[in-house]
C-alpha cells in the first residue's frame, strides 16, 4: 500500500468529521454567518503565509530536484488559489490590509502552524511534506464532495460558491495529485531511513488540526480558555 492510501484511510474519521462540520455544512446552506467566514479568512491568510514559508525552507535546503521542481509550481498554485482569491475575497467583503494584519491569532492556528515548521526543523522536508499535505488534499475532498450533491449550494451566497468551486476545480486537482505522488516517490526513495510511524504522525495531528480550524472560527476559540485555571 502507497503511503498516501495508508494515511488517508487512517485519517478517514478525522476527514468525515471535517466534512461533516457545522462551519462546512453552513458554507453549502448558506447559513454560515459571513462573520465566522471573515474570521477564517483572517486566521487562514496568516497559515497560508507560514504554509508558503515552510515551502520556502524546504526550497532553500533540498539536494532533490523533484521536490524541488514540484514546489516550484506547488508555490504557483497555492498562490492562485489561496493568495489571490483569498485577496479578492477580502476586497469582495471589504476586509482592510489593517484587520488582517492586526488581528489576533487564535491557538489553534498558532498551534497547527508550528506543528508544520517543527516537522521541517526536527525532522527534514519529507516528513514536512507529510504534514503539508491534508491542506489541499482534505480541501480538494470536501469541495468537490459538495459539488457531487445534487441540491449542493442550494441558497447560499455567491462568494461561498466561488469559494469551493475553486478548490473543487481540476487545476487545483493537478496540484493536489502531484503533491500525492511527490511524498509517496520520496517515501520509495528514503524508504530505508524514514521512521513511518512518526511520518504518519505528522499527517494525523494536521489532519486532526484541519478539524479544529473549522472549529475554532464556529467556537469562537480564545486564549483566555488557555490561559486561565480550569478544574475540569
Ligand atoms: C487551514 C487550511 N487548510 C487547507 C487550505 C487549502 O489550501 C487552507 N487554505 N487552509
Amino acid at each position: 500500500m502507497k503511503f498516501s492510501e495508508l494515511a488517508h484511510e487512517k485519517s478517514t474519521s478525522l476527514w468525515l468529521s471535517s466534512k461533516n462540520h457545522p462551519f462546512i455544512k453552513g458554507i453549502e446552506d448558506g447559513t454560515l454567518p459571513l462573520s465566522a467566514f471573515k474570521a477564517y479568512l483572517i486566521q487562514d491568510n496568516y497559515y497560508v503565509k507560514n504554509y508558503l514559508a515552510i515551502y520556502d525552507k524546504i526550497l532553500a535546503t533540498s539536494q532533490d530536484s523533484q521536490v524541488i521542481d514540484a514546489l516550484k509550481s506547488g508555490i504557483q498554485a497555492i498562490t492562485a488559489y489561496d493568495v489571490d482569491q483569498q485577496n479578492g475575497i477580502y476586497q469582495g467583503l471589504n476586509m482592510t490590509d489593517d484587520e488582517i494584519q492586526q488581528a489576533e491569532i487564535l491557538p489553534t492556528t498558532y498551534h497547527y502552524t508550528c506543528h508544520m515548521h517543527h516537522a521541517f526543523d526536527s525532522y527534514g522536508e519529507v516528513h514536512a511534506l507529510a504534514a503539508l499535505l491534508p491542506c489541499p488534499w482534505l480541501y480538494l475532498e470536501i469541495f468537490q464532495e459538495m459539488l457531487a450533491r445534487k441540491d449542493y449550494l442550494k441558497g447560499t451566497q455567491q462568494i461561498y460558491i466561488d469559494f469551493v468551486n475553486s478548490y473543487a476545480d481540476e487545476t487545483f486537482q493537478g496540484y493536489v495529485h502531484e503533491m500525492i505522488q511527490l511524498l509517496d516517490d520520496l517515501v520509495n526513495k528514503h524508504q530505508d531511513e524514514l521512521d513511518m510511524d512518526l511520518l504518519l504522525q505528522q499527517f494525523m495531528y494536521s489532519s486532526a488540526e484541519e478539524l479544529r480550524f473549522w472549529q475554532m472560527t464556529l467556537l469562537p476559540e480564545k486564549w483566555d480558555s488557555f490561559t486561565t485555571a480550569q478544574s475540569k
